[in-house]
């Protein structure tokens, strides 16, 4: 017999590490096609989100358990060990079942030999609970804090790293953001300006107003599919983290605020969560927002998303749109990043990224924001973006195009009224562990 939830979640470890796919598109259409709800679906979700997020930590384990290199123990074997070893780690679910389970599954797809393996292997697994592993196999606590706490909260090193230099610490502030980026994120949406209040959305939703988005709304971590919401589907409300709702209203607020007919431009749009805030907000004062986005199927996209509003969509590369130059009020760079800021929604994304992705997106990053300063206005203000906290793609980034004179710095904390712990500034980073918010950087920049 195998249990539905749990091959669902097989199915899509499988599917991650053959095809490179993405755990949270594959799987909900698995659980459609395979008619999985309910407290299964719920299972499956748990089981796959969290094997897919925790894997560094579940092979360090299972690299103690089994007697050769895991590069040689078979993928499906590999993802069924680690599918075992998340429930016995990180679960409730009872060690017979935990482990009968998964040794069912195998047999079914290759046999009762490998049933065996994998039967040996997660019966060492469950001599020890997380902490008991997490104590022989980590790097000594006051030695090396950054690598404990890494394999501790299950995130590669080098971006345990990263985080604790944006902190700029390696003790609790660290440890509260890792462990933050390991919990399942709530839901959040934006109530379309001029149609909706937060507290309406709230009331038709379930959800609580957001605590510092006058159009934010957040819902419980385990509420369903939010795309299925009626206020979604009839474009009251958009999907999107709280974080990336303040960036884009930072931009909105720096002043004047009162200016009738505004231009505003977003160069990096796709999918187009932030364009469909700023286009709705545009519009209530007269204005009008171009949206450039350079892959055409995202910006089809964005297309659809703004229908109805005052926006314009140009498919091109937004460090050269062909638009004129010095003829925007307000320029929003949303650039491509790591997405080390978002990594607790996409639960295979730290493993899959490499620090070698860096020079070749901050090359880009730097491009655009100098772009964007070419197409604003002097005088006029530019929004820097990234959902990322690792300084070469936010500090770094801003701080060369201020050396070179191309900005100024406004202090962009101004812009996140009521938003604590936004530090010594200029520029705003948000986190996971102290806003709720996805781990976004904001730096607002003056042309001169
Ligand atoms: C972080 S996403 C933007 C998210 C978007 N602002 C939102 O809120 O929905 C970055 C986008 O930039 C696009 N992009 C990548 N390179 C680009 C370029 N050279 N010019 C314009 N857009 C680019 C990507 O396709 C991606 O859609």
């Amino acid at each position: 017999m195998v249990d539905p939830a749990r091959e669902a979640a097989l199915d899509t470890l499988i599917a991650v590490r053959e095809r490179d796919a993405y755990a949270n598109l594959v799987l909900p259409g698995l659980l459609r096609q395979r008619r999985i709800s309910g407290r299964d679906a719920g299972l499956a979700t748990e089981l796959a989100y969290g094997s897919a997020r925790a894997r560094g930590l579940l092979d360090a384990v299972l690299d103690a358990c089994v007697d050769r290199p895991l590069s040689q123990v078979d993928g499906l074997l590999l993802d069924a060990l680690r599918l075992g070893t998340y429930q016995l780690l990180r679960t409730r679910i009872p060690v017979h079942a935990a482990v009968d389970s998964t040794v069912d599954l195998v047999r079914a797809r290759q046999g009762s030999g490998p049933a065996g393996f994998v039967n040996a292997v997660l019966r060492r697994v469950a001599e020890q609970d997380e902490a008991a592993w997490v104590a022989q196999l980590a790097p000594d606590e006051q030695a090396d804090p950054v690598g404990h706490l890494a394999l501790r909260s299950a995130h590669p090193r080098w971006i345990a790293q990263a985080f604790a230099e944006a902190l700029g610490s390696k003790g609790e502030p660290l440890a509260a953001a890792l462990a933050a980026d390991d919990a399942r994120p709530a839901v959040h949406l934006t109530a379309r300006p001029g149609e909706v209040s937060a507290d309406e959305l709230a009331a038709m939703t379930g959800g609580e107003p957001a605590p510092y988005s006058p159009y934010g709304v957040r819902l419980d971590a385990g509420a369903g599919d939010p795309g299925e919401l009626d206020p979604v589907r009839e474009k009251l409300a958009a999907v999107q983290d709280e974080g990336s709702q303040l960036c884009a209203l930072a931009l909105t607020r720096v002043p004047p605020t009162d200016g009738e007919g505004e231009r505003w431009l977003d160069l990096c749009a796709g999918p187009g969560g932030k364009a469909t805030l700023l286009g709705a907000l545009v519009g209530l004062s007269g204005g009008t927002l171009d949206a450039v986005e350079k892959a055409p199927h995202r910006a089809e996209l964005v297309r659809r998303a703004t229908e109805g509003l005052p926006v314009t969509v140009h498919v091109g590369d937004g460090r050269d749109p062909g638009l004129a130059e010095s003829s925007y009020d307000r320029v929003l760079v949303d650039a491509p990043c790591t997405g080390l800021g978002a990594l607790r929604r996409r639960p295979e994304a730290r493993w899959r990224r490499q620090p070698s992705d860096l020079p070749e997106l901050t090359r880009l990053q730097r491009e655009l924001l100098a772009s964007a300063l070419r197409l604003v206005r002097p005088g006029g203000v530019v929004g820097y973006v990234v959902c990322s906290p690792h300084l070469s793609e936010t500090v770094g980034v801003v701080s060369d195009a201020v050396r070179r004179g191309l900005a100024e710095p406004l202090d962009t904390r101004e812009f996140f009224p009521g938003v604590p712990d936004l530090g010594a500034g200029p520029h705003v980073q948000l986190w996971p562990h102290l806003h709720g918010t996805d781990g976004m950087f904001c730096a607002l920049l003056r042309r001169p």
